[in-house]
């Protein structure tokens, strides 16, 4: 009856989760990596079954797929098919405490944060799970005398290989879990302490108050005699689950090694004549027991529920509902200040770890906006500019000195041959030329005025060979040529008794409505710059630090202990808010104390506007590191919005010169409306009211929740 299997098995379930004793229940997991061609198949159909206070031995070759059921037990990773029960549900299940404080769960890389001391990584796990101040020091004192660990303020940077091992079985511990997860504790544990691990683990299994159930793997097979239980797998299947001395009786074997051997042969041998995968009758566990040793069968599971061969097992896929989702469901929802609290210490804890880094960090933006200052909108000075004067008589000369001489530093030279040779190699970035009549045709230039003649109005002239190729440097030695020349004219007519306004080109700038009547290219730039440099690091930092989090498993491991990434995130975000209040005090203190950039408008508008921006950088550091999973790629995402985002915003150069159709994309971007909005505050003197100053914090605030809650919807698909 297909429709009353698969019934039947969720009321088996509902059993199951209420009567039976069992601390873990697998049927059927399969578990694959990639999609398509580069799909592997690493769990496939597993049956597994934990009775409740007993010691699991997890033995099997690398490779063979046991971290990855260690990592669908502790909710760490979602099974493609099949039931898994643990602690009476699935892994992740609304409400259920695994991943969480239910389980202590030791990965198999150390997993550690390297800057913190062991007593601070305890304390950061404590905070985690609940316990008090009081609680986590006696477990600490505990368990460092128990794991001969040194003292609680060591950091674990400069402990060896073994002792690291040691605290991180001690997170572990630290909460007295009702189930534990060891992925090999016993490696690089010399034999004495080993033993003791052992005996400690029997007897925090077989104490009357807390029956701890303790699922371990180990390189050391015999090692595993100790265990109440040991589950023998090959290539993502048990072959065997039995207790050490009823596998070696059934087996006239002396050691669990000649066990396992025999079984990964005829395993093999079956593969070869069989070309299926799983023999569905050898997969089923040859007796099951629960604490009792009280067969399976018989303890109120009706067959079809264990081996529901029958049943359609499609219909339990775990995607399908609740079951089997692997993460807490509400997680963006319910966060709990307490995690949030226990990340920001720990991420407190190491940025004073590394203090000279976070003094970099708060200078990094001052150290930006001096140099942009002092290098960025300042006119060229010093230029080398070649002189060809053939005139003798004076007033060619008299020209000459009206050129600003701190910007033109002249080089004569005597033809113009000679001029544009020094052009030509590079040695002057332009020449002048000096008709030998210019004195007498620029007297009768202005004497006749309009009725000169065209040869007076040519020998009158002086003439400009410049090097184009640098547009500032052209465009001021022209302007300081005309200003000289003009300057030239007006003492010329008045010493002719002529009007000398007659020199002046007839346009007259009067007092500008806004700004100065010398503006400058630093105050046209300074408020995107003071919006990308807060933007860029808040991204780059955040990605480096949710990066450098997610490395060597350590995100993995917080996760495990039952934070969800939206409160690690969060944390991240109220930290780095901190530092970044800081970076923008300083920021704001050398770019308008210092450097005195005009600001017309209210302050007030100007830091909450670069905050925003700041959290709205972070945001997007938030979604590069979700992304990537290595420092290498994260980096390589956060350098490469820079530039594009950076000349797209009109930071650099006035939007309006960006093709129409690109203009598009430029108003898209986070930055563009903002940096509009600080200028209009800054060098206008807007405030909220006026369109393009509430757009740009519209724009900022838009973009700030739109990018987290992608970065949170990443996360938690990752998660
Ligand atoms: N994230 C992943 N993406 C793709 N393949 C993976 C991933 N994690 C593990 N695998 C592959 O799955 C298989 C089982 O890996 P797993 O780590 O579970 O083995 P293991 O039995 O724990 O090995 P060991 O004893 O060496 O730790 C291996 O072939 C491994 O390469």
């Amino acid at each position: 009856m297909a429709t009353s299997g698969y019934s039947s098995i969720e009321n088996g379930y509902r059993g199951i989760r209420e009567e039976y004793p069992a601390a873990i229940f697998g049927q059927g997991v399969n578990k694959s990596y990639g999609r398509g061609k580069n799909k592997l198949s690493v769990l496939q159909d597993l049956n597994m079954n934990v009775p409740r206070g007993a010691i699991y031995g997890l033995l099997g070759p690398s490779g063979c797929g046991k971290t990855t059921l260690l990592r669908c037990i502790v909710g760490r990773l979602n099974y493609d098919s099949g039931h898994l029960i643990v602690l009476g549900d699935h892994p992740g299940a609304r409400g259920h405490g695994i991943p969480g404080s239910m389980v202590g769960y030791m990965p198999q890389e150390t997993a550690l944060f390297n800057e913190m001391t062991i007593g601070e990584t305890l304390s950061y796990f404590g905070r985690i799970h609940a316990m008090t101040s009081d609680g986590i020091k006696k477990r600490t004192d505990f368990l460092l005398e128990f794991l001969t660990l040194p003292k609680p303020n060591r950091l674990i940077k400069e402990l060896s290989g073994g002792q690291k091992r040691r605290v991180s079985f001690s997170v572990a511990l630290l909460h007295e879990p009702e189930l534990l997860i060891l992925d090999e504790p016993t490696v690089g544990v010399d034999p004495l302490l080993r033993e003791r691990i052992w005996k400690h683990l029997l007897s925090i299994s077989q104490s009357s108050g807390q029956k701890t159930t303790i699922i371990i793997t180990t390189h050391y097979i015999e090692e595993a005699r100790q265990a109440n239980r040991v589950g023998l797998m090959r290539s993502g299947r048990l072959l065997a689950e039995e207790a050490p001395d009823t596998l070696l009786h059934q087996h006239h074997k002396d050691s669990l090694e000649s066990v396992f051997l025999e079984l990964c042969r005829e395993d093999k041998n079956e593969e070869n004549t069989d070309n299926m995968t799983i023999n569905k009758k050898d997969q089923k566990p040859d007796c099951i027991h629960n604490d009792d040793d009280e067969p399976l069968l018989d303890a109120g599971l009706n067959e079809s529920i264990i081996y529901p061969d029958a049943a359609p097992r499609k219909s339990t896929d775990s995607s399908s509902g609740d079951h089997g989702d692997g993460v807490c469901n509400c997680c963006v929802k319910c966060f709990r200040p307490r995690n949030i609290l226990a990340q920001m210490i720990k991420n407190f804890t190491l940025m004073k770890r590394n203090i000279g880094f976070l003094l970099f960090e708060f200078m990094l933006p001052a150290i930006q906006i001096v140099l942009f200052c002092l290098c960025i909108g300042r006119d060229p000075y010093d230029l080398q500019f070649g002189v060809v004067n053939m005139d003798t008589l004076g007033l060619g000369g008299d020209l000459l000195t009206y050129l600003d001489s701190e910007v033109v530093h002249q080089v004569n030279y005597s033809s113009l041959d000679a001029g544009l040779d020094s052009v030509k190699a590079g040695q002057t970035w332009g020449t002048i030329y000096i008709n030998q009549n210019f004195t007498f045709a620029i007297i009768d230039r202005f004497a006749k005025g309009a009725n000169a003649s065209n040869t007076t109005l040519d020998e009158s002239t002086v003439k400009l060979y410049l090097d184009m190729t640098n547009q500032q440097i052209a465009l001021i030695i022209q302007e300081k040529v005309a200003q000289a020349f003009q300057d030239f004219s007006s003492t010329l007519l008045i010493k002719f008794h002529q009007n000398p306004a007659i020199a002046q080109v007839p346009i007259k700038l009067e007092s500008p409505v806004y700004g100065s009547n010398t503006p400058s290219f630093t105050n046209f730039m300074a408020p995107g710059v003071i919006i990308s440099i807060t933007f860029f690091l808040a991204t780059g930092l955040t990605t480096l630090s949710f990066v450098l989090e997610k490395k060597e498993g350590l995100l993995d491991r917080s996760l495990a202990a039952g934070m969800t990434s939206v409160e690690i995130m969060l944390a991240h975000v109220m930290t780095q808010l901190v530092v970044m209040a800081v970076q923008v005090a300083i920021l704001l203190v050398c770019a308008l104390l210092i450097f005195h950039v005009p600001y017309e408008g209210p302050l007030i508008w100007v830091i909450v506007l670069v905050l925003l921006q700041g959290f709205c950088g972070m945001a997007l550091g938030m979604i590069f590191s979700s992304i990537c999973d290595n420092e290498n790629s994260a980096i390589q995402c956060a350098l490469g919005s820079v530039y594009p985002m950076l000349l797209l915003s009109g930071i650099i150069w006035p939007v309006e010169a960006i093709p129409i159709w690109m203009r598009y994309i430029s108003y898209s971007l986070p930055m563009t409306y903002a940096a509009d909005a600080l200028r209009c505050v800054l060098s206008r003197g807007w405030d909220i009211t006026m369109m393009p100053v509430w757009r740009g914090y519209l724009a900022t605030m838009g973009w700030s929740l739109g990018l987290l809650l992608i970065a949170a919807i990443i996360l938690r698909i990752k998660q």
